[in-house]
């Protein structure tokens, strides 16, 4: 029998990727879509929202009573949203895969406790390259970090609400935790004025946000005479919807605990 995914953010730009991944991909369907109470989409045909035609899944707004309808929830939207959601599945013994970036402690804190009564994969990025990228970072990290300078230079496309994004700011704690530094300390969000000279230690965040950039992010590894730079550059949002439908696949068994796409992708032990 498929696997029957939901999706929250229905009428989202990742919404509707997600729609058409799923419709898309083998062993899984698609069981219930949610927009926001009071969303003009309430009622709407999903496929027809996401481009791909009639599918006979209409678009509802309440999560908790159409619960059954679905076993794996894809969740990308905004954290006070997400928040939300993950309660109500907790309540309906549901696993999640989370994609929402902008989280604040408190946020990360009650995923945390969430994950203790379901399945939770949270990634602020599920594209296989972002994630081959992590590791990559901590082999450059283990070779170069102790004396180079690095800066984490992310571009997102105008309508992003969040910064810096939630990849960059994971390629930091990457680097970071390889390092033995704490992000919070090393971490520099904002040069402006007489900043002063660089520390060696810092990490640094540059952020762009312009036009339709669906997500870029370089880190460099500089020092005096030489550059090391590991990039990554999607150019369609259709590679995180594909990671995001794998990973819940991936979760479907799972009764408990806290995941990341570096776990979905057995990266863990390169
Ligand atoms: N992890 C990953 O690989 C990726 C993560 N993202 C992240 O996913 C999130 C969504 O991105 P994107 O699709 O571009 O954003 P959009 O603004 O296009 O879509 C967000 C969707 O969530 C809905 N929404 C917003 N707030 C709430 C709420 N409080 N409760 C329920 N639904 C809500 C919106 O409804 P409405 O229009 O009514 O506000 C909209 O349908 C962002 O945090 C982004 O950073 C994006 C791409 C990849
Ligand atoms: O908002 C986006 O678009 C994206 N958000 C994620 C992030 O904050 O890292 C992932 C991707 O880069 C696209």
């Amino acid at each position: 029998m498929a696997l029957r995914i939901g999706v929250v953010g229905a009428g989202g730009r990742m919404g509707r990727q997600l729609i058409q991944a799923v419709q898309t991909a083998d062993g899984v369907e698609l069981g219930a879509a949610f927009e926001r109470k009071g969303s003009t989409l309430i009622g709407s045909d999903a496929g027809e929202l996401a481009g791909i035609g009639h599918i006979g899944v209409s678009v509802e707004e309440n999560l908790a009573a159409c619960a059954d309808n679905f076993d794996v929830l894809i969740d990308f939207t905004r954290p006070e949203g997400s928040l939300e959601h993950l309660a109500c599945c907790v309540e309906k013994g549901k696993n999640v895969i989370l994609g929402t970036t902008g989280f604040d402690d408190t946020g990360k804190a009650a995923i945390q406790a969430a994950a203790e009564k379901i399945g939770i994969v949270f990634a602020s990025n599920y594209s296989v390259g972002v994630n081959l990228v992590f590791k990559l970072l901590e082999k450059a990290a283990k070779v170069m970090g102790d004396y180079c300078d690095i800066e984490i230079i992310e571009a997102h496309h105008r309508h992003k609400v969040d910064a810096p994004s939630g990849t960059a700011l994971s390629m930091g704690e990457h680097i970071a935790k390889t390092l033995g530094r704490d992000l919070k300390t090393h971490g520099v969000f904002c040069r402006e004025g007489i900043t002063g000279e660089r520390k060696r230690d810092e990490i640094g965040f540059s952020t762009i946000r312009a036009a339709d950039v669906v997500g870029e992010h370089t880190v460099w590894f500089a020092d005096i005479g030489e550059r090391v730079e590991i990039a990554h550059k999607a150019s369609s949002r259709m590679t995180f919807a594909n990671g995001a439908v794998r990973a819940a696949k991936w979760i479907a068994d799972k009764k408990q605990g806290l995941f990341d796409m570096t776990d979905v992708l057995d990266l863990n032990n390169l």
